[in-house]
C-alpha cells in the first residue's frame, strides 16, 4: 500500500516538529514547504537522516514550489509568523492574513482532496479565512486549539492530584484566545468530574480556578519564557493526533476549530467544540449542554472570533 504524503506549510519551529513525529509515528512521506529557500529542504534531509537511527521509512523533501504539495492526503499549516512577548494573538491578524491567501490558493490549485488542519494564528480567524481562500469543503478543515488548550489543563490537573495524564481527560472548548472555556464539569479524572473532585477534597476550587485561569493563558505563559516566539513541541503532538485520527479513521473526539453550521446556536463560523475525526474529516460535531455559567463564556468566546473575522474583513474586502 503506498504510503501517505503529508504536506506542511511553513517549516519554522512547529513546521520541524510536525515533521520529525510524523516520522516517528508512521504516517506517511513528507514535504515541507516554506518561503525561505533552503530551511525547508535543510530540515527534510535533517530529519531523512534521522530516521535510520530511530527506525521509519518515510522520504523528506524540502521544497519552495507549492507543486511540491500535489496530492498531498494531510495538509497542516503553520505558515505565517508567531508573537513575542507583549503582543497578543490577534496581533498578528495582518501579516498572517495574507500568508493564508497564498496558502489557500496553494492547496486549492494543488491539494484540493487534502484533510486540513490550520494552526497560524490567530487561529480561528486563519482557519475561517483559509477556508475561504481555498475554497474546501468545510468537513475537510479544521483548526488545532482545543487540542493544545487541553492537554495544558490536564498537564496541571495531573500534577496537582499527581496522577497519570493519561487517566485525566479535558475539554477546553471555544475560541483558542484568553476568553477560551475551560469545561471543569466534562473534565474528569478516571471519569470523574473535577466538580466532584473539589467536593471529594482532591483540590480546592481557588486551586482549581487558578488551573483553569493558567490554561487559558497557557500559550503567554510560554511567549513570555522563550521571548523569540512560542510553544512548538505540544501544538505541533496536538495536530499529529488529528492527522493521525483522520488518516487512520480513528474517529477521536477532539475539540477542534470546526465549522459550525448552526451547532451550538453558531453559524458560518469556526469554534472549537469536540468533534469526531475519522476517513470522511469533520465526521460529526458533539453538541454538549452547557449551563448558564458555561454558556455566558463560550458566547463571549465567540463574541471574540465574530470581532477578528470582522477584522479579517476589513483587511480584505474579498472576505467580507
Ligand atoms: N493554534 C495554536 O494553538 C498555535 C498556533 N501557533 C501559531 O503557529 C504559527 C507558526 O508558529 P511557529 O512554527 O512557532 O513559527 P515560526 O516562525 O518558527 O515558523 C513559521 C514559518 O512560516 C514561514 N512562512 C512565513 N510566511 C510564509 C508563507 N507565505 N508561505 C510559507 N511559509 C511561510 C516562515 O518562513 C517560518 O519558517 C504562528 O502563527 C503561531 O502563532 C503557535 C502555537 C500554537
Ligand atoms: O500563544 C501563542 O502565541 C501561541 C499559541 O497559540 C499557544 O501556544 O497557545
Amino acid at each position: 500500500m503506498a504510503r501517505n504524503k503529508i504536506a506542511l506549510i511553513g517549516a519554522g519551529q512547529i513546521g520541524g516538529t510536525l515533521a520529525l513525529l510524523a516520522g516517528l509515528k508512521d504516517l506517511g512521506d513528507v514535504v515541507l514547504f516554506d518561503i525561505v529557500d533552503g530551511v525547508p529542504q535543510g530540515k527534510a534531509l535533517d530529519i531523512a537522516e534521522a530516521a535510520p537511527v530511530e527506525g521509519f521509512d518515510a522520504t523528506y523533501a524540502g521544497a519552495s514550489d507549492y507543486a511540491a504539495i500535489k496530492g498531498a492526503d494531510v495538509v497542516i499549516v503553520t505558515a505565517g509568523v508567531p508573537r513575542k512577548p507583549g503582543m497578543s494573538r490577534d496581533d498578528l491578524i495582518g501579516i498572517n492574513l495574507k500568508v493564508m491567501q497564498a496558502v489557500g490558493e496553494g492547496i486549492k490549485t494543488h491539494a484540493p482532496d487534502a484533510f486540513v488542519i490550520c494552526i497560524t494564528n490567530p487561529l480561528d480567524a486563519m482557519v475561517w479565512a483559509l477556508q475561504k481562500f481555498s475554497g474546501l469543503p468545510t468537513n475537510k478543515i479544521v483548526g488545532m486549539a482545543g487540542v493544545l488548550d487541553s492537554a495544558r489543563f490536564r498537564h496541571f490537573l495531573a500534577e496537582e492530584f499527581k496522577v497519570s495524564v493519561e487517566d485525566v481527560t479535558a475539554f477546553v472548548l471555544g475560541g483558542h484566545g484568553d476568553d477560551m472555556v475551560p469545561l471543569t464539569r466534562y473534565s474528569t479524572v478516571a471519569g470523574v468530574p473535577l466538580t466532584d473532585l473539589v467536593k471529594l477534597g482532591w483540590t480546592t476550587q481557588e486551586k482549581l480556578d487558578a488551573m483553569v485561569e493558567r490554561t487559558r493563558k497557557g500559550g503567554g505563559e510560554i511567549v513570555n519564557l522563550l521571548k523569540t516566539g512560542s510553544a512548538f513541541y505540544a501544538p505541533a503532538a496536538s495536530a499529529i493526533a488529528m492527522a493521525e485520527s483522520y488518516l487512520r479513521d480513528k474517529k477521536r473526539v477532539l475539540p477542534c476549530a470546526a465549522y459550525l453550521d448552526g451547532q451550538y446556536g453558531v453559524s458560518g463560523m469556526f469554534i472549537g467544540v469536540p468533534i469526531v475525526i475519522g476517513a470522511n474529516g469533520v465526521e460529526r460535531v458533539l453538541e454538549v449542554t452547557f449551563d448558564a455559567a458555561e454558556k455566558t463564556m463560550f458566547d463571549k468566546s465567540v463574541a471574540s472570533v465574530a470581532g477578528l473575522i470582522e477584522a479579517c474583513k476589513g483587511v480584505d474586502s474579498n472576505l467580507a
